[in-house]
């Protein structure tokens, strides 16, 4: 069964809790005991309804006890597939986890309070998601039994989103609004006829149908080599495998390829999955790749089709997160990883900060501190072979190293 990777951002009390404790409920995920703890807990605080946001309220009260929560993933599904929600808190000082958070989902889901419409943290959580290209945006307007159940009221929040994805030019594929109640379940998982004008998908019908349109596998393909395979029994003494996962597009057997950077090139003999031979290796896909000739290729090289050979960058810009506490100044220099190539890099200059709530760049900066987006100019002491984020997700993205202590300090996005 194929995942569905959502990620979500909200401000405090715009419902997140109870929306994802409806979800669950409706899909029959919750378990009997912790149903039972629920319907406990909702009548110790004196409620004649089950309060649905109690499910993950264990992680709010960790939050509160300093406990630091990256993400916190929640896992649910339906007969059709398989959910993960990445949930971040979406005030300012999460900005990195917002983006760690949301790096990898189809689906990013933005909540609005009914009353309250578009707030900051609704521009932030906009704006990483199209940084990141996130396919698949869902807007729920919920609380709308407060509002009335207001069409007007849900026509303005969609006119003064529309405003905010002309300015930023959205750049995913599609945008859906959908009006809700997460407390009383209105356009969650089913509808109970409430708001007799929209005629449109509960969110659940639409998540269930958004599309892996598997666009990995229509990007140049990438093969990132993770380890060299070369058994040293005499059965299979002549065996040299690349073992590692198809980042972008697909391979096949009798492909012509080239090793990078070596510049060698093969053919595809064979392509492995522990016991089985394919003919072809799909995107996210890990597996062994043999060649006809005997070329020099080790970790961190990658093979490509001679047909789709990526530039070659020793300067790149691209946009980041600041992730550290130390600030990054002009000319500090890191360790760039790029897949599993690592290199020297030198941050350059650093060109401008944008403000994420308006979008407004802000040029003349000497340092980016904690949770900054903004575009760098880098220099790598070795070349890295690179796509544009934009083209090819899965070979534009990248971190910096902090090489003495070994933490990350950015991620970064190539323009
Ligand atoms: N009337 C109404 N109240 C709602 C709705 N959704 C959530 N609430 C209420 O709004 C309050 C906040 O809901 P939560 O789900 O805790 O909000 P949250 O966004 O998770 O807030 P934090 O836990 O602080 O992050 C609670 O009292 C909910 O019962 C809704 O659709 N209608």
């Amino acid at each position: 069964m194929e995942v569905l990777r959502i990620a979500t951002s909200g401000s405090v009390d715009d419902g997140k809790s109870t929306l994802i404790g409806r979800l669950l409920y409706d899909t029959n995920s919750i378990p009997q005991d912790k149903m039972e703890a629920l319907h406990a807990a909702s009548k110790r605080k004196g409620l004649d309804f089950t309060d649905l946001s109690l499910l993950t309220d264990g992680l709010v009260a960790e939050r509160e006890q300093g406990i630091t929560i990256d993400v916190a993933h929640i896992y649910f599904s339906t007969p059709t597939r398989k959910y993960i929600i990445a949930d971040t808190p979406g005030h300012i000082e999460y900005t990195r986890n917002m983006v760690t958070g949301a790096s990898n989902a189809q689906v990013s889901l933005i909540l609005i309070d009914a009353r309250k419409g578009i707030v900051e943290q609704t521009h932030r959580h906009f704006f990483i998601a199209n940084l990141l290209r996130i396919p698949y945006l869902v807007v729920c307007v919920n609380k709308m039994d407060l509002v009335d159940y207001s069409e007007a009221r849900f026509n303005q929040i969609v006119e003064d989103f529309q405003v905010m994805l002309s300015n930023a030019s959205f750049k995913g594929q599609e945008v859906k609004f959908i009006p809700i109640s997460s407390l009383y379940g209105e356009n969650v998982a089913s509808r109970n006829g409430t708001i007799s004008w929209y005629q449109g998908d509960t969110l659940l019908e639409y998540l269930e149908q958004v599309s892996f349109d598997h666009e990995d596998n229509q990007h140049p393909a990438r093969f990132p080599i993770q380890s060299v395979i070369r058994p040293r029994t005499t059965e299979y003494h002549d065996f040299r495998g690349f073992a590692g996962k198809v980042a972008s597009g697909h391979f096949n057997v009798g492909d012509e390829v080239i090793s990078l950077p070596s510049g060698q090139k093969s053919r595809i003999k064979t392509i492995e999955q522990f016991e089985k031979q394919l003919t072809v290796a799909h995107a996210r896909e890990s597996v062994v790749i043999t060649l006809e000739d005997e070329i020099d290729s080790s970790r961190g090289n990658m093979l490509v089709k001679t047909t789709e050979v990526p530039p070659q960058l020793k300067e790149v810009s691209a946009s980041i997160c600041w992730m550290d506490q130390q600030k990054l100044t002009n000319g500090k220099t890191y360790l760039l990883q790029h897949g599993v190539n690592r290199v020297k890099a030198k941050v350059q200059q650093i060109q401008y900060i944008t403000d994420v709530t308006n979008h407004l760049q802000k040029a003349d900066k000497t340092e980016m501190g904690l949770n900054d987006i903004g575009k760098v100019a880098i220099k790598t002491a070795a070349p890295i072979f690179a796509d544009a984020y934009q083209n090819n997700p899965a070979n534009g993205a990248f971190i910096l190293i902090d090489e003495f202590n070994n933490t990350t300090v950015a991620v970064g996005f190539i323009d």
